[in-house]
């Protein structure tokens, strides 16, 4: 397991790589330009600057979260060849500089979706929250104010530009069921797919946050038939999947452990988080200790243990906690505890292996 940690770049997260790097056995940034809109193709002197900036503290760059989709390749439209093209562009010139896993989703018009960045548990710190109820009587726009308008940190996924034409968009997927958004992700890895295999580069696709339809909007990588069903659209090793114990987790129905077991060799990148179910379906997201919400991270990381996983792993979200100021989901204490509680369940499993092999 090879430990990252997303970090939003210079300008745009409160968090150090001085203090990335004091994190243990964090080799390396989760990094995008997040100032470059969807579609667009990454300019490679930006892509040079973020190297400069981890080669300064000796941190790689392999893990490029996300090169995010434009919505007209989701969407199917003809104008969609041309941003196909910009996205093998960037595909290259990631390459250039040692990224070997582009993690990106599929999701129509939002990313993650809660209904409260900032919920209280009861240990008084705080984290995201999706309340069921909300979130099938809210308006998008709605959403949109309460999430976006929310935070003074720009959020993956929740980029102005994106959410700019909602109505539009929305008005666009009206007639797109979700046979037609899997046509549209087999024609894009159709195209993409070769690109990533001549450089070297596995394409990761994030699963739906929550793992089922919002809005009325199609949602297909949401459980273990469907991710089969993705991996067999291209049947490469460069078509692979992003495990997020934390998106799939909200659906109790989703046994990760089992997962992991069965594509152990098209995951090249792992979230490892957790999240609390309540009866009416509501969810939280926790520390990442298996016993403080409904996922079971032990059974997990030994999924990974056991099929000998040598991919890139990252805590994904943490709570907010200590007070810490910063971009929902994302503060630095709670992200570094979820690492050391990772690597204490991982170390005790390799441990105990050497043990047994004397
Ligand atoms: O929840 C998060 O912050 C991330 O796991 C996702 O936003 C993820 O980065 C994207 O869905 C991947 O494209
Ligand atoms: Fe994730």
């Amino acid at each position: 397991m090879r430990m990252v940690f997303r970090w939003y770049g210079e300008g745009n997260d409160r968090i150090p790589l001085s203090h990335v790097k004091q994190i243990p056995g964090v080799e390396g940034i989760v990094w995008a330009l997040h100032d470059v809109e969807a579609g667009e193709e990454w300019p490679m002197e930006k892509i040079l600057k973020v190297k400069e900036q981890a080669d300064r503290y000796r941190l790689h760059i392999e893990v490029v979260e996300s090169v995010n989709v434009h919505e007209d390749i989701k969407l199917g439209l003809p104008t969609r060849d041309r941003y196909i093209e910009n996205y093998k562009r960037t595909i290259e010139k990631l390459a250039q500089v040692g990224v070997k896993v582009i993690c990106y989703n599929f999701m129509p018009v939002f990313d993650w979706t809660r209904t409260d960045l900032y919920k209280p548990l009861e240990d008084g710190s705080t984290a995201l929250f999706y309340e069921k109820e909300k979130a099938e009587t809210m308006s998008p726009e709605d959403l949109v104010d309460k999430i976006a308008g929310n935070s003074d940190f720009t959020m993956p996924g929740w980029e102005a530009a994106r959410l700019k034409h909602l109505s539009d968009l929305f008005q666009a997927y009206k007639n797109v069921s979700e046979e037609d958004l899997w046509n549209h992700l087999q024609y894009f890895l159709e195209e993409i797919i070769p690109v990533a295999e001549e450089n070297d580069i596995k394409m990761a696709i994030h699963p739906d946050d929550p793992p089922w339809s919002i809005f009325g909007l199609p949602r297909i990588i949401t459980n273990k038939e469907n991710i089969r069903r993705l991996l067999n659209l291209v049947d490469s090793p460069s078509n692979t999947v992003t495990l997020c114990s934390g998106s799939l987790g909200a659906n109790p129905n989703n046994n990760i452990a089992e997962m992991v077991n069965e594509f152990a060799d098209r995951i090249p990148f792992a979230h490892i988080r957790n999240v609390k179910i309540y009866e009416n379906g509501d969810f939280i997201e926790t520390s990442h200790r298996t016993a403080d919400g409904s996922v079971d991270i032990y059974r997990i990381v030994k999924a990974y243990h056991d099929n000998g996983f040598t991919g890139y792993a990252r805590p994904d979200h943490g709570r907010h906690i200590f007070d810490e100021e910063c971009r929902p989901g994302y503060g630095l204490y709670d992200r570094a505890l979820g690492i050391m509680y990772l690597w204490g369940i991982w170390d005790a499993l390799e441990r105990a292996k050497q043990e047994e092999e004397k």
